[in-house]
């Protein structure tokens, strides 16, 4: 479903990650990746199309994904940015069974000012997050490693993050059984 205000919101009756990140840095298609459906979370090669907060029920109703609506889209009229901007805040601050946010980079980017912006959010509400580099084929393996080491450091004093940087690729499903495993140990009944 799509929610589109925060008064339609599916009830927390069970545990959430959430996917947030630029417009075009792959959340959509990490999701289908993750959960093995295509289609489902509606990747799409035009930035800034998911606008709507998605919800996908998976892992037998014990876990929500959501897909956040991509940020720091350029060519999205202003009042729509601040639109997605204020109902993504209310949203990770209100939400109660909001387990961890995945913060999605894209590889060849790396974190750029609008993500710091976006982590200054998460500290504050103490939303624990943990960043998640996309599209990892794009570059170099060893560019791959000094990314993540880079990231790490950059992280590393943020009250809210979680220490560790996964690297992934949906295109060829590098690090995608890592990342589905951590999310499964989440889970009150997997540890
Ligand atoms: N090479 C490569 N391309 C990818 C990968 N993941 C996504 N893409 C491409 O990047 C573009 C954007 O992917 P989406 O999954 O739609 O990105 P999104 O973050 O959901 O985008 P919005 O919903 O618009 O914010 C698409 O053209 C994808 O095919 C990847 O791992 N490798
Ligand atoms: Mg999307």
């Amino acid at each position: 479903m799509g929610a589109v205000a925060l008064d339609h919101l599916p009830e927390p009756d069970r545990l959430e990650v959430a996917f947030a990140g630029r417009s075009n840095v792959g959340k959509s298609s990490l999701i289908n990746a993750l959960t093995n459906q295509k289609g489902l979370a509606r990747a799409s090669g035009e930035p800034g199309r998911t606008r709507e907060l998605n919800f996908f029920n998976v892992e037998g109703g014990d876990l929500r994904i959501v897909d956040l609506p991509g940020y720091g889209y350029a060519k999205a009229p202003k009042p729509v940015v601040e639109k997605w901007t204020r109902l993504t805040k209310a949203f990770l601050r209100g939400r109660v069974n909001l387990k961890r946010v995945y913060l999605l980079i894209d590889s060849r980017h790396g974190l750029k000012d609008v993500d710091l912006k976006i982590m200054d959010v998460f500290d504050e509400a103490a939303v624990s997050y943990q960043v998640v580099l996309t599209k990892t084929d794009k570059i170099k393996p060893p560019a791959v490693k000094r990314l993540i080491g880079e990231t790490g450091e950059k992280i590393a004093r943020r009250p809210a993050a979680f220490p560790r940087v996964i690297a992934t690729s949906s295109a060829k499903q590098d690090g995608v059984d890592q990342l589905r495993a951590e999310i499964v140990a989440l889970l009150p009944d997997m540890g």
